[in-house]
């Protein structure tokens, strides 16, 4: 599959799920004009209808771009994920079709860190019970369950941008600080790392998640994590919806084995403002549920917008893959004069040397080259003279082991 470079009106951009006007912006000011902007997600069949147009795709986290979506993305070079998680892209799926995919792994880190840190204060004051008591007419004026964050434990779970920031924030306001991680992290302040999750959930008053979805974080607290937590203690997770069984949780807080819980994420979320949503929790007092908002501040989605699009202008205007979350990252500059040959290929022997025998058998100079791996793609980059451009990509195409050439003028 090999793609040319196109004129910039040309190059289409899909972008989904109320990306921040920044990102408009941005791509407007490079000169992108060619844009289709939704408000929502799409439904499978419209999304698969409109990606096998598209050279650029705009994302958050609830478009799912799954084998059979991808299957679709014959034009499709890179995948913007305007988020952190990148969870909901079947990254070895686009590895395979050459699509390169960014992400934004900080822009909204701060944004969770804060949510998360109100939550726990409410939820150690009883407010969300208390405030819905009085919304019905009743007065619950009582310190009964009631307490300061100072001195108490918090439990985090994934110890990385988020689980960090909200680290510091907690121990600010005198809060002890624990977590679980699977990787052994430099604790900040006077934070513990705990090497087993059974200890950490029964020993903090509060327990928050802030893990990827992945293999080992599907349903990592289920019924028996759920009990071995600490009578009367609090439950956050603004990670993702598949990581907790929300039935379990839903039974402790009935029971009272959990004293309250805040929940931003869902196993099923609706797709649209219009959609019913549907849980366990719902109903529950002493439950704060958030409609996956974690990362939704006007800061954080102004600062994706710029750096996400700003990723893709890079990828589209001279090829830079830098901070590619699936992809043998390289940073280039302008091409200045010349054109240059973006080659996509399987990391096997003979690609290369192939690809270096084409230029030399048709006298083809590079005044440039480029490479990086990953375990399974080689990325190589060659700057040639502009009246070799297109030769040297029809050349380049035939290369057995080829997933994908563009020429970029
Ligand atoms: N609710 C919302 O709107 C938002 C949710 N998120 C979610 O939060 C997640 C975390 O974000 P970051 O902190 O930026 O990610 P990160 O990658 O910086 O940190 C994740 C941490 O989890 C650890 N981890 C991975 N698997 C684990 C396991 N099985 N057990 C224990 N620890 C494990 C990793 O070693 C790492 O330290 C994202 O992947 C995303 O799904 C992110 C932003 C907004
Ligand atoms: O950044 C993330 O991973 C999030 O979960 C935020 O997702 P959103 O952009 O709000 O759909």
């Amino acid at each position: 599959m090999s793609n040319n470079s196109l004129d910039k009106d040309k190059i289409k951009i899909l972008l989904l799920e109320g990306v921040h006007q920044s990102a408009l912006d941005a791509l407007h000011d490079a000169g992108y004009t060619n844009i289709e902007y939704h408000k929502t997600a799409l439904a499978e069949d419209e999304l698969i209808e409109k990606i096998s147009e598209a050279h650029f795709i705009g994302i958050r986290s609830r478009t799912q771009l799954t084998e059979k979506v991808l299957e679709h993305a014959n034009k499709l070079v890179a995948i913007g994920c305007f988020c952190i998680g990148t969870n909901q892209v079947d990254l070895d799926a686009a590895s395979a079709k050459g699509i390169v995919v960014f992400n934004a792994p900080y822009s909204n880190t701060r944004s969770v860190a804060e949510l998360v840190l109100g939550q726990l204060i409410l939820l150690l004051r009883g407010i969300p019970a208390k405030n819905a008591a009085c919304h019905r007419g009743g007065w619950i004026k009582s310190a009964v369950g009631s307490y300061e964050t100072r001195g108490k434990r918090l439990g985090i779970i994934g110890y990385g941008s988020i689980g960090t920031q909200l680290s510091v924030l907690a121990e600010s306001l005198g809060m002890e600080v624990c977590f679980y991680d699977i990787v052994t992290k430099l604790p900040l302040g006077n934070a513990r790392q705990i090497k087993s999750l059974k200890e950490l959930l029964s020993t903090s008053d509060i327990i928050s998640l802030h893990v990827p979805e992945t293999n080992s974080t599907k349903l990592m607290i289920g019924a028996k994590e759920v009990s071995q937590m600490k009578k009367g203690s609090i439950f956050i997770n603004a990670s993702r919806g598949t990581v907790a069984d929300l039935d379990a949780v839903a039974e402790a807080i009935k029971s009272g084995n959990l004293g309250g819980a805040a929940v931003d994420v869902f196993p099923v979320e609706p797709k649209g403002n219009d959609e019913e949503f549907v849980s366990p929790l719902r109903g529950l007092d002493n439950v704060i549920l958030t409609p996956h908002i974690g990362g939704s501040t006007m800061e954080a989605q102004e600062n994706i917008g710029i750096e996400v699009a700003e990723k893709l202008i890079k990828y589209s205007d001279v090829g830079t893959t830098t901070a590619a979350v699936n992809f043998p990252e390289v940073a280039l500059p302008a091409q200045a004069d010349n054109h240059r040959i973006l080659h996509i290929h399987e990391n096997r022997p003979g690609v290369l040397s192939k690809i270096n025998a084409i230029f030399s058998e048709n006298n083809i100079n590079i005044t440039g080259q480029y490479l990086r791996t990953t375990e399974k793609l080689g990325y190589m980059v060659m700057d040639v003279d502009a009246e070799e451009g297109e030769l040297a990509l029809e050349k380049v195409k035939e290369v057995d082991g080829t997933v994908k050439a563009r020429v970029l003028f």
